[in-house]
């Protein structure tokens, strides 16, 4: 019996291309139907690597620490529960600076992914979210001793096409209100950081840690990097992006927020770069921005019980 006609019998989303997760021994990997990826590495659950068809979106120092003895140098380390070096009168003063999350392994908690109906009717996996947890027993007996809160974290990364969103929530498992800080510290891939301008910081107030952590007011309308540039900038709409340009105005970078209304912008330059171990090559500060969305101006206060979330959304080369 000639079957060539035979409908194939296939289950809903049967045939659907799914997005691949690769899970190594210290790193998670998820990739697209479409192409795009995401690496994360269970150490400080740093976002290590994110590619779009355009090539690799974030920076990696050559020199980053992969094997847990450090904080990684680039990607996305993740700044809790204080930003900076903590102060001596505060409950985090025991810490190191930018705290325990970006130098504690986290566990994989696993993924989730998205589809939709394309114009065509066909279906399209759209997204895939990779979640991440970090808790009061996990942390390093000496972590714990200089912190100890009953804390959860969840950390969420989501690839989509065009997207990386990182999302934190923070839970307070214990009986005592605690203060965190929050900051992804996200350090952006570009060409040619003469050529890079930052825009929608006009009018905004920020303090800036390389003239003593004196208060200022942006006046640039595109701010060019020129030297070394260590800048909180505080009290912003977290829905209107951070847009990471060209000097001729060509879209890089758009970043969204939601409950992040401080942003820093970070570059070494050429001789805090050469003073850094762990940073290289040493011109590489020409090819990196940071541009870091956080809550670290204040501090926000978590109740017995109580959960927060916040996070960001980075567009690339729009
Ligand atoms: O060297 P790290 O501890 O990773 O900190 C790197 C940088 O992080 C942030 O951007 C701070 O604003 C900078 O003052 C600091 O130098």
């Amino acid at each position: 019996m000639d079957r060539s006609h035979k409908p194939s019998a296939i289950g809903v989303g049967a045939s659907l291309p799914q997005p691949s997760v690769d899970i190594q021994d210290n790193t998670v990997k998820a990739t697209l139907p479409t192409g795009q990826s995401v690496t994360i590495h269970l150490y400080g659950a740093t976002v290590t690597s994110w590619k779009t068809a355009n090539g690799e979106q974030l920076f990696l120092s050559q020199k980053a620490h992969l094997d847990g003895s450090k904080p990684i140098r680039g990607g996305i380390p993740l700044v809790f529960p204080v930003f900076g070096p903590p102060p001596s009168n505060h409950a985090t003063s025991s810490l190191p600076q930018h705290g325990f999350a970006r130098n504690s392994t986290w566990e994989f908690l696993g993924k989730s992914s998205s589809e939709s109906l394309g114009k065509d009717q066909s279906q399209e996996v759209l997204s895939v979210k990779l979640d991440f947890g970090l808790s009061h027993g996990m942390l390093s007996e000496e972590f714990r001793k200089a912190w100890p809160y009953e804390f959860g974290l969840v950390y969420s990364i989501t690839l989509t096409k065009d997207a990386l969103e990182t999302t934190l929530q923070v839970r307070n498992e214990g009986k005592q209100n605690f203060e965190f800080q929050v900051l992804m510290h996200t350090y952006l891939n570009v060409e040619d950081i003469s050529k890079v301008r930052v825009k929608n910081l006009e009018n905004k107030n920020y303090v800036d840690k390389t003239r003593g952590a004196t208060s200022h007011t942006e006046s640039s309308p595109a701010l060019a990097i020129t030297q070394e540039t260590d800048r909180v900038y505080q009290a912003l709409d977290p829905t209107v992006p951070i847009v990471v340009s060209t000097a001729d105005d060509k879209a890089l970078f758009s970043i969204t927020r939601e409950a992040l209304t401080d942003v820093v912008v970070w570059n070494p330059w050429a001789e805090k770069a050469k003073g850094m171990a762990d940073f290289a090559p040493d011109d590489a500060y020409k090819n990196m921005i940071c541009v870091e969305a956080g809550t670290v101006s204040a501090w926000q206060t978590l109740e017995a019980g109580d959960a927060w979330e916040g996070g960001q959304s980075i567009k690339s080369r729009l």
